[in-house]
């Protein structure tokens, strides 16, 4: 057992954690950086970039499939080869992340391989030795699958998240548990590489924290890549034998299927963090931390811990804070106002801010104004794949919230988050000019419908 002296410990080092230590270390601090798998996290070994690979193949099939009536003929022919090969050459190094341990150790960080656990303020154990950490502890330990509780599906071999970016030839039938941001993105790519897909969703809506509309539009596109969708379902059994999954549904039907994924939410893991020993709730579902991401003296919490949305670019940003807050070096504090997120369906739907009932619900006196893809020039130039819609929120004179969705739903937001965070006056925007044919001159549209009088 050693007992050791150091400026910061990082326990964790996914997304945040990696950004955190990398910038503490390359700034002269003593910096133990503890990570009990991969130094990366989920996101680049079985999140977002293994899976935006997947999204970015299937929709290559998809486009090609499109070509008949605007460019001639073409024969597609799934393989999933060439994207298992992808995610393992390109993507994981084969799960392997010696280039992120020495990107890390690179800047000066040392790592240890492990499981950190609190023991007491500033205090962290992992393994047989003990760190004192002078200036504090960075919690960045991320979030985990959590198995719904449905009778059965305790020790089958379902999959999560990591089996299905792993997989190397496809099932001929998935059932997916759960249509959030994994579920709907994921039955997507299965389909259109063949695989027969049922969605299974509890409530009355895929993707049920954006907008209805968002929903409508997800749901319509699910179905038209041939998945069945069941919303408002209860799953009463699963029962797993040679023959594959069995799915037992509260209206009496019995859905087959050779694989089941459950995408049925995420949580933070804080049981087994030590979280009792700095005065925290171990039973909480996430580390509550101030604007510069303070959970206690001496103890900062970044990325999906917080709670704040389980997104790479959050875990960045309040590394950064986070970071400058260590060193002190000032700077704004952490501001939700404008939290771009984006599923990757296609088409893409992307969302910054409240959505209309949030707003409503926080007492502001909202006005929205929606456009249609479709009928904006550039939609209609674009025919095949072009559904979608913009909706805005405003409030007081200002955007409080947006939804872009659309064939490049999740680039047209950036405008929108632009002018949420920088409070940019609708009537401002409403005599902004937009390039023809873009896809996000369709804001211009949006804005008349808002009640501005946008450039026509
Ligand atoms: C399938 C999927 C697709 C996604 N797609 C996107 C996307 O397109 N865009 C997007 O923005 N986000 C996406 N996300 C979310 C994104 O991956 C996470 O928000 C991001 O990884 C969070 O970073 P983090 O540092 O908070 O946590 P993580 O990346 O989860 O890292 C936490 C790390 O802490 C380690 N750890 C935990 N406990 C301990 C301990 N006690 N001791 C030592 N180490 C510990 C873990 O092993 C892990 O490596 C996706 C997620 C999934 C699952
Ligand atoms: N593009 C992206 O940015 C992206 C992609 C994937 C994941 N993520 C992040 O990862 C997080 C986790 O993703 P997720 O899709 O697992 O969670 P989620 O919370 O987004 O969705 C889970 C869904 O499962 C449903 N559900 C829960 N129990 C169920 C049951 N017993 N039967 C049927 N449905 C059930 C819920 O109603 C919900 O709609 C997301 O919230 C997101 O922040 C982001």
């Amino acid at each position: 057992m050693g007992a050791h002296e150091v400026d910061v410990v990082v326990i964790g080092l996914g997304v945040g954690g990696e950004e955190v230590g990398g910038r503490l270390a390359a700034a002269g601090l003593d910096v133990v950086g503890i990570e009990d798998r991969l130094v990366g996290g989920e996101c680049p070994y079985w999140g977002c970039v293994p899976t935006k690979m997947m999204i970015r193949a299937a929709n290559l099939l998809t486009e090609a499939r499109r070509v008949p009536g605007l460019a001639g003929s073409a024969e597609v022919t799934p393989d999933w080869a060439p994207v298992a090969a992808r995610i393992r050459d390109e993507a994981t190094d084969d799960w392997n992340d010696k280039v992120a341990v020495d990107r890390f150790t690179g800047k000066g960080g040392r790592f240890v391989r492990g499981r950190g656990v609190l023991t007491g303020p500033r205090r962290v154990r992992v393994g047989e030795d003990e760190y004192t950490a002078r200036r504090g502890v960075v919690l960045a330990t991320g979030t985990a699958p959590v198995p719904p509780p449905v009778e059965g599906l305790a020790g089958t071999p379902y999959w999560t998240n990591r089996e299905a970016v792993e997989v190397r030839t496809l099932p001929a039938s998935l059932i997916i548990l759960g249509g959030g941001a994994i579920g709907v993105e994921l039955a997507q790519v299965f389909a259109r590489f063949g695989v027969t897909v049922t969605v299974v969703e509890r409530s009355d809506r895929l993707v049920a924290v954006e907008e209805p509309e968002a929903s409508d539009l997800a749901d319509k596109a699910l179905r038209g890549d041939g998945i069945d969708v069941r919303t408002g379902a209860t799953t009463t059994r699963v029962a797993y034998t040679d023959d594959g999954f069995a799915v037992s549904l509260g209206d009496g039907t019995t859905l087959r299927a050779e694989k089941l994924l459950v995408a049925a939410g995420r949580r933070a893991a804080l049981d087994t963090l030590g979280l009792d020993t700095v005065g925290l709730d171990p039973s909480a579902h996430s580390i509550a931390t101030d604007a510069w991401m303070r959970a206690g003296d001496g103890l900062w919490a970044v990325g999906d811990v917080t709670g704040h949305g389980a997104f790479t670019h959050m875990a960045m940003y309040e590394a950064d804070v986070a970071v400058r807050d260590i060193l002190g070096q000032g700077g704004p504090p952490a501001d939700y106002r404008a939290v771009p997120r984006v599923t990757f369906t296609d088409p893409e739907i992307g969302s910054v801010g409240l959505t209309e009932k949030q707003a409503r619900d926080a007492g502001l006196a909202v006005t929205t104004g929606t456009a249609s893809i479709p009928s904006s020039s550039r939609g209609w130039i674009h025919k095949a794949g072009n559904d979608g819609f913009i909706k805005l929120v405003a409030a007081d004179g200002l955007l409080v919230g947006a939804t872009s969705a659309g064939p490049t739903g999740g680039e047209v937001l950036a405008a929108l988050t632009v002018a949420i965070a920088g409070r940019v006056p609708v009537a401002q925007l409403g005599h902004m000019i937009w390039a023809y044919p873009t896809f996000h001159r369709a804001l211009g549209d949006a804005l008349r419908d808002l009640g501005q009088p946008a450039t026509a």
